[in-house]
């Protein structure tokens, strides 16, 4: 009698909470009239920046030890003047400016060097159609300035072809302004992201209504306190799926059900493309992988471009080339991620061909390699999931991971052991 191996155990990854939904939750508490618990937020440098920055303009937030956080709102917008720190977040820089100018006061927000190299000019340009007095750095970045005694509302059009957080940050303060805001959006990307700002907004008790599409009608309600639990972040859980189908083990994150409000989590549905077997549930998240990739297909990540590294990475596993398009704001993130991706694949001896908004990876064995990071989170974590094959990645900055997950070194290791764990201690972020 012969007998079959026993299948490998399913992995469990622990995922920490979403920033995005942590970022809007924190923003919205802090509006909201009353107190908000927000259970298993994400710790990071993202949410930590954004947490100190909303203590800045004048909100009380504490923890306590059962992992939630409790907001005391202002119940309004913030009264003041400061300096305030947004370190690497996007989110901060888009997000809390609409939140100033909705209050009264004078406002400077700044950033590190890789912030300041991202566009706030469309950001800008609305709050000043808006009646705020708005200065922006040359070209116009950070430091913005916003000085306003509160905003009239009315009908504004914006341009969110570059990011779709100019659209959530001016969203988010919308039914802070005393007639409210008719939103007309031109052009938009990244649209998953919209709709979890205006489901956390309904959540917070906010009247939106997208009546034709493109145009939200949000009423000066206020904000009332809400509790909130902060699903796993999808993001991040596209490293740990995406291992599952390189290495033919099976990966399940749970807290990822069918009822997500983050659109990357439809990163398991590329993967089922590129041969993964894909299983969703109320309350998880599982791929099974075969340990080959099936490439020769094309793929639009336009509105879940935070995932498309992870597949671009692994692409040269794959049987046939794989193009991703569709991705050309993935250039005015933490690197041009298009351009640092092709690179690095280049690099590893990859033939990688790209386009204003478009990359193909073609098969190939990766040479070995020391990835350059460019202070970006996910391409440490992206090549992270290539080197679990190849075992002959190192990265410059592992400590960079600490954006969005200062834990994923150990959590990767712990599922999948031949991930090295960076030596001596992990860099405190710039
Ligand atoms: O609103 C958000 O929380 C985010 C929107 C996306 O940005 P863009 O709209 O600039 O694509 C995404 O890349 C970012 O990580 C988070
Ligand atoms: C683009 C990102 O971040 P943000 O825009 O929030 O800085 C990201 O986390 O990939």
């Amino acid at each position: 009698m012969t007998t079959v191996p026993a299948p490998p155990e399913a992995l469990y990854a622990r995922v920490p909470g979403s920033k995005s939904l942590t970022n809007r939750a924190l923003l919205l508490a802090a509006a909201a009239d009353g107190t908000s618990v927000l259970t298993a937020p994400l710790i990071s440098d993202d949410t930590t920046a954004f947490r100190q920055a909303l203590g800045d303009l004048g909100v009380r937030i504490r923890s306590s030890d059962d992992d939630a956080w409790q907001v005391t709102g202002l119940g309004r917008g913030p009264r003041g003047t400061g300096r305030i720190w947004c370190a690497d977040a996007g989110t901060a820089a888009r997000f809390l400016p609409p939140l100033a100018a909705a209050g009264h006061g004078d406002f400077v927000f700044t950033g590190s060097d890789q912030l300041t190299a991202r566009p706030v000019a469309p950001l800008a340009d609305a709050l000043r159609r808006l009646g705020a007095e708005v200065d922006t750095g040359p070209g116009g970045t950070l430091p913005l300035r916003v000085r306003a005694e509160g905003l009239d509302g009315g009908e504004l059009e914006v341009d969110s072809s570059l990011s779709s957080q100019f659209l959530s940050g001016l969203l988010m303060a919308a039914p802070l302004l005393r007639g409210g805001l008719l939103l007309k959006v031109r052009e938009l990307v990244s649209r998953p992201y919209v709709d979890m700002t205006i489901a956390l907004m309904r959540h917070f008790g906010a009247d939106v209504a997208e009546d034709t599409p493109g145009a939200f009608a949000v009423r000066p309600t206020g904000y009332r306190a809400a509790d909130l639990r902060i699903e796993p972040d999808a993001s991040t859980a596209s490293y740990f799926l995406a291992a599952a189908a390189v290495t033919g083990r099976t990966v399940t994150v749970p807290g990822l059900g069918h009822g997500s409000l983050q659109g990357d989590v439809r990163f398991a549905e590329v993967l089922e493309r590129a041969g993964a077997r894909v299983r969703r549930t109320e309350d998880a998240v599982t791929v099974t992988g075969t340990g080959t990739l099936k490439g020769g297909f094309a793929v639009d990540m336009g509105e879940i471009s935070d995932t498309f590294m992870t597949l671009a990475a692994i692409a040269p596993l794959a049987d046939a080339p794989l193009t991703i398009h569709g991705i050309g704001h993935a250039r005015l993130k933490e690197s041009d991620r298009i351009e640092a991706v092709a690179r690095n694949l280049r690099a590893l001896g990859v033939r990688t061909d790209t386009g204003r908004d478009w990359i193909t990876v073609h098969p190939g064995n990766a040479s070995p390699a020391r990835i350059a990071c460019h202070r970006d989170h996910r391409i440490a974590m992206a090549f992270s999931v290539l080197n679990l094959r190849t075992g002959n990645l190192t990265l410059d900055d592992p400590g960079c991971v600490a954006k969005t997950f200062p834990g994923f070194h150990e959590e990767f290791h712990r599922l999948f052991p031949q991930h090295p764990l960076p030596a001596g201690p992990a860099r405190a972020s710039a």
